[in-house]
């Protein structure tokens, strides 16, 4: 995986991270709502939304390599690769070209926080945390009705295993630097949005 420098050398395809885009992460465990309210961050405030998970899925199903690998590690609800998903998101800032970016569903843990910064050289400008109870995800995920493979019970619990483990390191990294903005998710979706409006609207 090439680091911010090597890409540098490289030319024109960098061009976007050069101009060093405002980045904020999407954290929160499964269902707790990081998609739904993305989309309205994203018309209101006109940031481009990456979901980590939508583009790993899109790379399951194309002839990549990754793909029968990646597929298998979602159904086990477990963490693809760091390399997988930064070179994807990376690549898609690329494409998009745009300055202003909500990555959802990542860093998921330590190893994808810390490639992130090695591959791209770009800190966060704050990490916006859905905080929502299990059971109240769990009610979510069960009635999503995406046909997503991963909502199945058995593998929903795995995913609240993974999560419950791989979270607070991301999160106790990001709140010693103070860019964690932390919300209660358990409420309604408008709720929800008014929180988040709050926080947008301060920092922007
Ligand atoms: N605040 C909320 N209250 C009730 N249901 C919600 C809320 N936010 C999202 N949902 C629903 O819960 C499910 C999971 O939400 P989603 O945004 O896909 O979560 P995530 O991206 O965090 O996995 C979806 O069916 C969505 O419509
Ligand atoms: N940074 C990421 C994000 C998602 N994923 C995988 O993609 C799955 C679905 O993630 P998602 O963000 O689309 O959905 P939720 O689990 O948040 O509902 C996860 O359970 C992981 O298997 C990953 O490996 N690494």
């Amino acid at each position: 995986m090439e680091t911010a420098d090597e890409a540098r050398n490289q030319g024109s395809s960098v061009s976007i991270l050069e101009k060093n885009p405002r980045v904020v992460f999407v954290l929160g465990g499964p269902g707790s709502g990081k998609g739904t309210q993305c989309t309205n961050i994203a018309k209101l405030f006109g940031y481009t939304h990456l979901s980590a998970g939508d583009l790993l899925r899109a790379e399951s199903e194309s002839d990549s390599e990754n793909g029968i690998m990646i597929k298998n590690v979602m159904k086990e609800g477990k963490i693809v690769p760091s390399e997988v998903t930064v070179k994807l998101l990376q690549q898609a800032m690329w494409k998009i070209g745009k300055d202003k970016f909500l990555i959802d569903g990542f860093p998921r843990n330590d190893e994808n926080r810390a490639a992130f910064e090695n591959v791209t050289g770009i800190e966060p400008a704050f990490v916006l945390y859905f905080d929502c109870p299990v059971e109240e995800m769990e009610r979510r995920l069960l009635n999503r009705n995406q046909a997503r493979e991963d909502d199945k019970i058995e593998t929903i619990k795995k995913r609240f295993k993974v999560f419950l483990e791989s979270n607070p390191p991301v999160i106790s990294y990001y709140s010693e630097k103070g860019k964690v903005r932390k919300i209660d998710a358990a409420r309604s979706i408008d709720q929800v949005f008014e929180s988040v409006k709050t926080i947008f609207e301060a920092q922007d």
